[in-house]
């Protein structure tokens, strides 16, 4: 078995505060790993550090076979990450944004051309190269920011909170994006709100005050909650 995160007791205090307390777990590759918990459990905490954004305050992880403590910027380079704020500039245009996200990535001038042809035909919006990301719809803005997080075809992709804001349906056609990517063997890591969501991932871990309260396939935990959906089972957990 391929494990492309490995944490092993990692932790994050702010002060005396304990933001995430020893969690461990595996993620597998090309698995869709759903990481949830209530606002305030800890999960972009952890992901900070996952993403070599932060330093762990003990404990240990591995991205992609590389040391979050001690190589950060190898990690930076293997992965892909969308936050909460994706990260396009709204005021330039669909494909300013593509190159702008090209040159980041180091990529060559016709490796970015020929990619960006590709992309904009996967997602639907070559009509909308020369527009304003401002004026696209969020659902499509979401479906951007995904597609130039993947762009350097990194190993694994981080997604905080990805379909904010938007429809079930919305939501749904972000998610085929997420099995197209997850079938090509990259792994996404994803933290999420919504229940219909966790339903999608292969397995999902929950985080009540910085601990991982339950980590299973989400048929698994419904099992073990004797729960009809994740959201009896999210509920139950953090009801305690
Ligand atoms: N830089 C910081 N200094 C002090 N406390 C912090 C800092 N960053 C986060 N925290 C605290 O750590 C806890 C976990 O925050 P975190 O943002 O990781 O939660 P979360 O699960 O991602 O929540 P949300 O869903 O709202 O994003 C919170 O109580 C937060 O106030």
């Amino acid at each position: 078995m391929e494990y492309v995160i490995q944490a092993d007791q990692l932790t994050k205090k702010f002060g005396s505060f304990t933001a995430v307390n020893a969690i461990s777990f595996s993620v597998k590759k090309g698995e869709i790993f759903g990481f949830l918990g209530a606002n305030g459990a800890g999960k972009t905490t952890a992901m900070r550090m996952l993403t070599g954004l932060s330093q762990p305050t003990a404990g240990q992880a591995s991205v992609a076979g590389y040391d979050v403590r001690t190589q950060p910027e190898q990690i930076k380079r293997h992965i892909g990450y969308m936050s909460q704020k994706f990260s396009l500039y709204e005021d330039l245009t669909v494909g300013e944004n593509i190159w702008f996200f090209g040159n980041i990535y180091g990529l060559s001038r016709s490796v970015i051309k020929s990619k960006t042809e590709q992309l904009l035909q996967e997602l639907q919006i070559g009509s909308v190269k020369k527009q304003l990301v401002a004026s696209l719809p969020l659902g499509w803005k979401q479906r951007l920011a995904f597609a130039l997080a993947s762009f350097h075809n990194p190993e694994i992709v981080f997604l905080d909170e990805p379909t904010g804001g938007v429809d079930p349906i919305t939501r749904r056609e972000f998610w085929e994006m997420i099995y197209a990517a997850a079938d090509r063997g990259t792994t996404i890591f994803v933290t999420t709100h919504y229940m219909d969501e966790a339903e999608y991932c292969d397995r999902v871990s929950i985080m009540v005050d910085g601990n991982i309260a339950a980590l299973d396939t989400p048929s698994g935990l419904k099992d073990s909650f004797e729960a009809r959906s994740m959201d009896e089972v999210f509920v139950k957990l953090a009801r305690g």
